[in-house]
């Protein structure tokens, strides 16, 4: 089943433009939306997640028209927020049981079945005695994928999941995605550029509510091709590069210099030695170029 974005636009009342004529096909698989913040990442998910309204476009997921028939999407959608709930003092497991007596699945062994099966994907069960109010914020976020899961979802939307894991919860996490990623429609949004290049086949730069770039990590790659140019320079004259030239990043090295990398279609001078593009690079670029 595809999602198909078409159009999308958003102001809020205040006057932020969120949204500005967003277009985007996604596929089978994880996609990943990358964007610094503010970008408009957590308003498009919950555009398409139909917990707000745009101003104008259009929402497709296979048949259903996603603006016209909200009830339809969420049948099949299972959204985890940035910002989660307080759990009450349940176990993980009788939490489950709870969720899905509420969805009416009446029968005991059926539960216990699906309820062991999202433990195990999550990596949950050997903890799913435990309070989910006692959980770290790594487990919490998984228990929040096991929770969506009970409903068999054909979309998943996942905002923003690893900000504030440390590197092992993030991880860890990103498994778990990876795994559901083979079977679902998986959105997922970041401004953590190793996130989408470990995980997503597909991704999309958003800033300023524009879509910048949509294609493979490899595809942004491959268009920076013989334009990203390095050099080392010394701490102090970095404002001057950075006037200069496109810079995109600059990185300490052990002995306090900097690595600086730049944007350019020719070498920008001949201290500059060209370097293979990567997905900070695409992603950089992406930004500066949006903003010049
Ligand atoms: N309900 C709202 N009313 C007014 N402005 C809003 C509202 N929600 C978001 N915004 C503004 O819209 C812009 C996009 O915000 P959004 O939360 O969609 O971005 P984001 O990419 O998810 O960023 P973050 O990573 O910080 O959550 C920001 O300038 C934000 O301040």
């Amino acid at each position: 089943m595809q999602l198909s974005i078409s159009r999308l636009s958003k102001t809020y009342a205040n006057g932020v433009h969120a949204l500005d004529n967003v277009n985007l096909e996604i596929r089978k698989g994880m996609f990943g939306l990358l964007g610094p913040n503010g970008a408009g990442k957590s308003s498009l998910m919950r555009t398409v997640a139909t917990l707000q309204k745009p101003d104008s476009g259009e929402i497709s997921f296979g048949e259903i028209d996603v603006l016209k028939d909200p009830f339809s999407l969420r049948k099949v959608l299972g959204y985890l927020p940035q910002e989660f709930g307080v759990y009450p003092n349940f176990s993980a497991e009788d939490l489950l049981d709870y969720f899905a007596q509420l969805k009416g699945i009446s029968q005991k062994t059926d539960r216990q079945k699906l309820i062991q099966e999202v433990l195990e994907i999550t990596n949950l069960w050997e903890v799913r005695k435990k309070h989910v109010s006692g959980y770290s914020g790594g487990m919490k976020q998984r228990f929040g994928i096991a929770q969506l899961l009970l409903n068999n979802p054909q979309l998943i939307i996942v905002d923003e999941p690893t900000a504030g894991l440390d590197p092992a919860e993030r991880h860890r996490f990103l498994n778990v995605l990876r795994e559901i990623g083979a079977n679902h429609t998986v959105i997922f949004s970041t401004h953590i550029v190793d996130d989408v290049r470990e995980l997503c086949h597909e991704i999309g730069i958003l800033n300023g509510g524009k879509v910048l770039f949509r294609g493979t990590p490899s595809q942004g790659e491959a268009e920076l091709q013989g334009k990203i140019w390095m050099r080392i320079i010394e701490r102090e004259d970095v404002e001057a590069f950075q006037r200069d030239y496109q810079v995109l990043s600059a990185n300490y090295n052990p002995d306090n210099t900097l690595n600086i990398r730049v944007f350019s279609e020719h070498q920008p001078h001949e201290t500059f030695v060209p370097a293979t593009p990567g997905l900070e690079d695409v992603y950089f670029s992406a930004l500066k170029n949006s903003q010049a």
